[in-house]
């Protein structure tokens, strides 16, 4: 039953206790609730205090975000925590295990605020798209000073107990009953004048130098957000704070928020957040998130010790996994001596942690990982190579080993071939830096067993991961969407675009890095030799420009061929100040290369316009995500767009590429690539996927809606 109760300890301390599992969100019957308690507090004589506390060991996970999708009922937050901190008898929040969001500011509303220690507080609406508008931008300030403020709600960051003592936003935090301490305490403040206890009657201590401390926010906002609105909205709510009288203040959070909330970007990372929840909740093929045993794992083997091979090894201790680590080329192994105990102390640092949980030893040869519960293969894309090594494990390792390549496209199923048990075998596509980087793909391949798929994706969570269980296919999904997406920037360049240019689009658009220095930051040479092994780089049997019949742009080959791979060489298609250079420059070589192809091959460049740019490089790329949905290679679209946000730098204010098309709008997607479709007939990218038109055909459902008509769409086709 979700709701607030009410009762009375020995005759005068009423308790408030919010009941809403498992976070115990303040929705509209857990507001009436405490709207209620407080009524009955106030009348009741007896009661001279009040604790109010969160069922099961958790205070407030905020407003129910769910309740954000429809319209708005019952007693709003704004007034109920006014009624709060008006009260003539002291309220004392009782925080344990979190306060955040809108259950930070109930708190805040509240005279005092004792914390467990494990407890985490924050205001991180901004996350959501939001401010903290139950009077969080106003009372936060007024307790712990503005530049502190702007700091937490600004990047909506978690901060422990303790940190919140040091602020100033706890009164006392217990390694003990939290609830028990606040009810005494509440008992002990009886008669205590409560006036300098109502933060909204504070002034908000403002630095000297207020307007530089607020400007330097806004910059590092604007600089950070990629586009964001709400942090730019946190900031304009504190200057209100630092500026006006609470009052008007508050007027000006009410405004703010009123524009957030109905806004595209507040929809989208809404999306974002219970995206994230749904891909947890995996089912491929028979496993289930819910349902399939997992092994623990205690010892882990990593072989190859590359760039990924590292950055696993170092994900794994940290998260308390003893590593053996294998490398046969004995530089390789010498470099990751060094490097691997800095990288594995660093990160201990960033935990907080003085020694990493994992215990790790090195060695040159396979025999030394027979005692492994899993092993994560990181060496070269070459399947050969992989192949052996597998064929290798299968019989070094004990029986029941979980084997998983860190391939970032390879076809799992054949790696399983190489052994004796394929059930056992499972892709683990980290991305690079493994030890940093977010996404896990944890690719099922067609003998894959539930339990395999299972310990890898509970592996992945282990190591702080957001994993995401695909299907096997060329790419898996981030890399099979990515390939249209940087074909298409590379005929821009043939048609007449700079690098700049069209990185200059993808950036405005949000993302990070456009796509031609993200390639110059990975190596051109990665992308080289896929499309070596693919046969796509032999010349001659057909003309330049086309492979097996379809367009095909040499450009990226011939880059490589002269040595230009990137950062690493110094340059790539754009100029670095040596090898290993970082500030990208645009080179006159680059503007005089593409000149002469384009004079080579009788192009006649025509000025691009940004709009196009996005166009063809996004749709071709969602376009791809709609036939991935197809063929069942991702669950839903939250999977591919949860991919897209944490592994490939698609701005969350965004949603992702399935929820951007959602959001302007699946008709307009459709005539846009049938558009390109026919102007670049021979370009298979820009053919509308068949469910798109699907989609467009039964009304255009929305985002949510999608899996529902998949399933019913494939059960169709079936009969
Ligand atoms: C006029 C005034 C208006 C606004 C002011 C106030 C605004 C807000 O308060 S906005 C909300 C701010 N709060 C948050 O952003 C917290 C969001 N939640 C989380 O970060 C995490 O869920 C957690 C840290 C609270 C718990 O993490 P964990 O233990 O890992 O559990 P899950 O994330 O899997 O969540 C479990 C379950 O709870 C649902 N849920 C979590 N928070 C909310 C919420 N605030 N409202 C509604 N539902 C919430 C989450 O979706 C999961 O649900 P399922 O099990 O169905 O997937």
């Amino acid at each position: 039953m979700k709701m607030a109760t009410y009762s009375v300890l020995s005759g005068s301390v009423a308790l408030i206790t919010l009941q809403n599992p498992p976070v115990n969100a303040l929705s509209e019957a857990v507001r009436t609730g405490i709207t209620d308690a407080v009524q009955r507090t106030l009348k009741d004589p007896q009661v001279t205090s009040v604790v109010i506390c969160g069922q099961n060991g958790r205070f407030c996970g905020g407003a129910d975000i769910r309740e954000f999708a429809g319209p708005m009922s019952g007693p709003p937050l704004v007034p109920m925590i006014h009624a709060l901190e008006a009260m003539e008898k002291p309220v004392v929040a009782a925080i344990e295990g979190l306060a955040l969001g809108g259950g930070l500011e109930l708190a805040l509303g509240c005279h005092y605020r004792i914390a467990h220690s494990q407890a985490l507080l924050g205001l991180p609406e901004v996350t959501l798209g939001l401010l903290p508008a139950a009077g969080g931008s106003q009372r936060l300030p007024r307790l712990i000073g503005l530049p502190a403020a702007l700091d937490l709600i600004t990047t909506g960051r978690h901060i422990s107990a303790s940190e919140a003592l040091k602020l100033g936003i706890v009164d006392q935090v217990t390694d003990d009953n939290a609830l028990k301490m606040a009810v005494e305490f509440a008992r002990s403040v009886v008669g205590q004048p409560l006036g300098p206890r109502r933060l909204s009657t504070r002034p908000c201590h403002s630095p000297p130098d207020v307007d530089s401390v607020l400007d330097q926010a806004l910059a590092q906002v604007w600089q950070r957000g990629r586009g964001a609105l709400a942090p730019v909205a946190c900031v304009g709510a504190l200057r209100a704070a630092a500026t006006l009288p609470y009052a008007q203040g508050m007027e000006k959070e009410r405004e703010l928020m009123a524009t957030l909330f109905n806004s595209g970007q507040a929809r989208a990372l809404q999306y974002a957040f219970f995206s994230q929840r749904v891909v947890g909740k995996w089912q491929p093929s028979g496993a289930r998130w819910d349902n399939s045993t997992t092994r623990t794992i205690r010892k882990a083997a990593v072989i190859g010790l590359g760039t990924m091979g590292r950055g696993i090894v170092v994900a794994l201790a940290l998260a308390g996994v003893s590593v053996v680590a294998v490398e046969s080329q004995e530089k390789q192994l010498a470099a990751a001596r060094q490097m691997v105990p800095e990288m594995l102390q660093r990160g201990a640092g960033r935990r907080g942690l003085d020694t990493p949980p994992g215990v790790i030893s090195f060695s040159s040869g396979l025999e030394d990982v027979s005692e492994v519960e899993l092993v994560i293969e990181a060496v070269f894309e070459d399947m050969a190579l992989k192949r052996r090594i597998f064929s290798r494990l299968a019989t070094v390792c004990r029986p029941g080993t979980v084997l998983c390549s860190n391939t970032s496209g390879l076809d799992i199923d054949q790696l399983a071939e190489a052994t004796q048990n394929p059930a056992l075998v499972v892709g683990m596509h980290f991305f690079a830096p493994a030890h940093v980087m977010k996404l896990l793909e944890v690719v099922c391949g067609p003998r894959s067993s539930p339990e395999a798929v299972a310990t890898a994706m509970v592996l992945g969570k282990r190591m702080g991961k957001v994993s995401v269980a695909v299907g096997n296919c060329p790419g898996f999904v981030g890399n099979r969407m990515l390939k249209p997406y940087m074909e298409q920037a590379n005929f821009l360049l043939e048609e007449g675009a700079t690098p700049q240019q069209v990185d200059e689009a993808l950036e405005g658009f949000g993302f990070p890095m456009g796509v031609f220095r993200m390639s110059d930051l990975s190596g051109l040479d990665v992308g080289w030799r896929v499309r070596k092994e693919a046969g796509l780089t032999e010349q001659g049997v057909e003309p330049t420009r086309m492979r097996q019949g379809q367009r095909y742009s040499p450009l990226p080959d011939q880059m490589c061929e002269g040595g230009r791979l990137g950062q690493k060489t110094g340059r790539g298609w754009y100029r670095y100040d040596g090898p290993g250079g970082r500030v990208a420059r645009s080179d006159p070589w680059v503007q005089n290369f593409l000149e002469t192809y384009r004079a080579r091959h009788g192009l006649v460049p025509r000025r691009i316009a940004t709009e196009e740019i996005l166009e063809r490089c996004l749709y071709a790329l969602t376009n791809e995500g709609f036939n991935i949905l197809q063929d069942g290679v991702a669950a839903g679209p939250e999977d591919i767009d949860v991919i897209y946000v944490f592994g490939y730098g698609w701005p969350r204010h965004r949603g992702g590429p399935m929820f951007h098309a959602g959001q302007v709008g699946l008709a307009r997607v459709l005539e846009k690539l049938e558009h390109y479709q026919h102007s670049h007939p021979d370009v298979p990218h820009l053919k509308p996927s068949s469910l798109l038109r699907r989609l467009v055909a039964a009304g255009s459902p929305p985002v949510q809606k999608w899996r529902e008509f998949i399933s019913k769409d494939r059960v169709h086709s079936q009969l």
